[in-house]
């Protein structure tokens, strides 16, 4: 019998990759470029190649209709408005993600400041609950605070991915450390599969394609990216691009080719 966590994984999956949109800024930032109406947005990108999205809650809740792709539902929760706006609160339950009928939960965890053990605790409990109900456990793992001097630091970067695993995520999701070799120890050393942060919108197209290429050819299972999807001036086009490199191998010059032509 198939259990209900590889049902679900396979719905935020697509042949063991994924190709996400994170749209949870809307608590962090407010309804930020492109994220004005998430459904809209979900709705336009979710037949161009995504596998899933992850949102809060309250827009899961909401959404006009069921979308054709996995849900992660977001239950971390910091405001940039706050004066610990690292400090990521547990806003949900797993027993709520499946009455909501999620096939995912997603939490943000900020490593290297002074609440980073409130965090830890918050993921290791989540985990638990995530096994007892058969729910895949994304973890989004940041190098974040008083500590962290460069982010993108390899040893750095290592450390906090294998944090996710070791605290019982399915999937984790860090920061690209700018290079193949160091980013694919990472991923030799992180027991689940790992995808990769987009972050601020990038100067050019090819430059998220080819951190996209870079990053599989490391080894990572796929990409978590929200500004360089819902920020684009063609979401869905940028989509298909990075499905062609990471469902189809294409590289970042070949995708980037077909960008301009449509
Ligand atoms: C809103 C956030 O916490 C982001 O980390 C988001 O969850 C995410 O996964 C990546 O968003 P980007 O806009 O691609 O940085
Ligand atoms: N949701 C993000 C916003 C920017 O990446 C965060 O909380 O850091």
């Amino acid at each position: 019998m198939v259990s209900g966590h590889e049902i679900r994984l396979n719905r935020i999956l697509r042949k063991g990759k994924m190709l996400c949109i994170p749209m949870d800024h809307g608590i962090s930032n407010g309804p930020i470029e492109g994220l004005a109406d998430p459904a809209s947005m979900i709705y336009r990108c979710e037949t161009h190649g995504l596998t899933s999205i992850i949102i809060n809650k309250g827009i899961l809740k909401t959404l006009p209709k069921p979308t054709k792709i996995g849900v992660l539902v977001h239950f971390s929760s910091s405001t940039s408005l706050s004066m610990s706006p690292n400090r990521k609160m547990l806003t949900g339950t797993v027993e709520e993600a499946v009455r909501l009928g999620a096939d995912g939960v997603s939490l943000h965890i900020n490593i290297g400041g002074k609440e980073e053990p409130e965090m830890l605790e918050q993921l290791g409990m989540t985990a638990d609950q995530c096994h007892k109900w058969d729910m895949p456990l994304l973890a989004m793992m940041y190098p974040r605070g008083e500590n962290i001097k460069d982010p993108h630091d390899p040893e750095i970067v290592g450390h906090v991915a294998r944090i996710g695993a070791e605290c019982g995520a399915d999937i984790v999701k860090t920061l690209y450390t700018g290079d193949v070799d160091s980013f694919a120890k990472i991923v030799k050393s992180t027991p689940v599969p790992i995808v990769i942060a987009g972050g601020p919108k990038t100067k050019t197209d090819l430059d998220i394609l080819q951190m996209t290429e870079d990053a599989m050819t490391a080894g990572a299972k796929g990409v978590t990216y929200g500004r360089n999807i819902f920020a684009h001036k063609n979401p869905e086009k940028i989509v298909e691009a990075l499905a062609s490199i990471i469902f189809r191998k294409e590289s970042a010059k070949e995708a980037m080719k077909k960008l301009e032509q449509n």
